[in-house]
């Protein structure tokens, strides 16, 4: 199959990789655009891969048989809506990314257009992309096109497992926002690892009644004893990490509140709710990226590939 990786970043690479070694011919989609693209990934085995793949070629793109979105969410309506126009008209596309509300930001898509949800792990440092863990990944329907490409699934499995079709995929979109929007800002607060959240359960558990209120509402099947169960195995799950909300407030780049916990307050707004536990988080955060908001450098440089 012919497919183009649009962000070409931690996930992204691991993607190229494992759909390079599955005997697709893939390209990256680099925003600033450059003829090819050098990359060295390890996976959780250890093992190294180097490749080199074309990237931005527009003649590619015109015969992609499938475009994978890595982007980041606040990245994906600039990233995505350059690219649209040059792209088959029955193309599928899947948004692979944290966060929701993204497609209320997108000009219409006509072609097949999915949502996948991921707990695979992956992580870039300057030399290489190591992938870290072996995960999950959710895909499903973002509109009415998309009902018949659930053979991707299958497709995406082979190069990179798990990966399941999943009809109801706004139910995962969810879930995994309600444990990015407990996680990920905690973390900042608290600026510690994933697993010292275990020190403020009482927050966790405050947070995650605020969540159950919105998703009831959304009709999505969960209460609040559910939701911070599955936070707290999160969290001691990935209790070594340091989220990537953190990583990007460290790094100075815009963190994806905005498609998290901004997206949960936007939603309980229109049920007239107020959330104000997720609210201060959303302030701390905001606050904290306004504070080298304008030192636009981390963000904008390309990087050397
Ligand atoms: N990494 C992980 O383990 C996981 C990530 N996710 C989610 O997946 C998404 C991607 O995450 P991750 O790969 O870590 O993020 P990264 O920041 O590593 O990757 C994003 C990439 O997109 C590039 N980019 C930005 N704007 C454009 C554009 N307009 N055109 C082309 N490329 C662009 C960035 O390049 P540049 O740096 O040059 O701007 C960067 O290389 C996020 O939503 C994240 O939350 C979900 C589960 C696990
Ligand atoms: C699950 C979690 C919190 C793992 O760190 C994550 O998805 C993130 O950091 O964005």
């Amino acid at each position: 199959m012919r497919i183009t990786v649009l962000g070409c970043g931690a996930l992204g690479q691991i993607w190229l990789s494992a759909l390079s070694r599955a005997g697709h011919t893939v390209q990256g989609w680099l925003r600033v655009p450059q003829s090819q693209l050098h990359i060295q990934v390890f996976t959780p085995e250890q093992e190294s891969y180097h490749h080199r793949f074309t990237a931005n070629d527009g003649r590619l793109l015109q015969q992609c048989e499938l475009l994978l979105v890595t982007l980041k969410a606040q990245q994906l309506q600039s990233g995505l809506t350059l690219i649209l126009p040059l792209l088959p008209a029955d193309c599928p596309i899947v948004l692979m990314h944290n966060g929701l509300g993204v497609i209320d930001d997108l000009p219409t898509v006509t072609q097949p257009l999915c949502h996948a949800v991921t707990t695979q792990a992956a992580y870039r440092t300057s030399a290489a992309t190591l992938h870290k863990a072996w995960g999950f990944t959710q895909l499903g329907p973002l509109n009415a096109a998309a009902q018949s490409v659930s053979h991707i699934a299958d497709m995406l499995h082979q190069a990179l497992p798990d990966v399941a079709w999943y009809d109801q995929i706004k139910i995962s979109g969810w879930k995994k926002l309600a444990v990015n929007a407990v996680i990920n800002p905690l973390t900042v607060k608290y600026d510690c690892h994933n697993g010292e959240l275990k020190e403020v359960l009482d927050e966790v558990r405050a947070l995650c009644d605020e969540l159950a209120t919105v998703m009831n509402r959304e009709g999505i099947p969960t209460d609040a004893h559910q939701l911070y169960e599955l936070v707290v195995n999160v969290i001691g799950l990935t209790a070594e990490n340091s989220s990537s909300m953190r990583q990007d407030i460290h790094a100075k780049r815009l963190t994806e509140i905005d498609y998290i916990n901004g997206y949960l307050l936007k939603r309980a707004r229109c049920y007239g709710l107020t959330l104000p536990q997720h609210s201060a988080l959303y302030q701390w955060i905001k606050q904290k990226e306004s504070e080298y908001v304008g030192d636009a450098l981390s963000t904008t440089l390309p990087r050397s590939w």
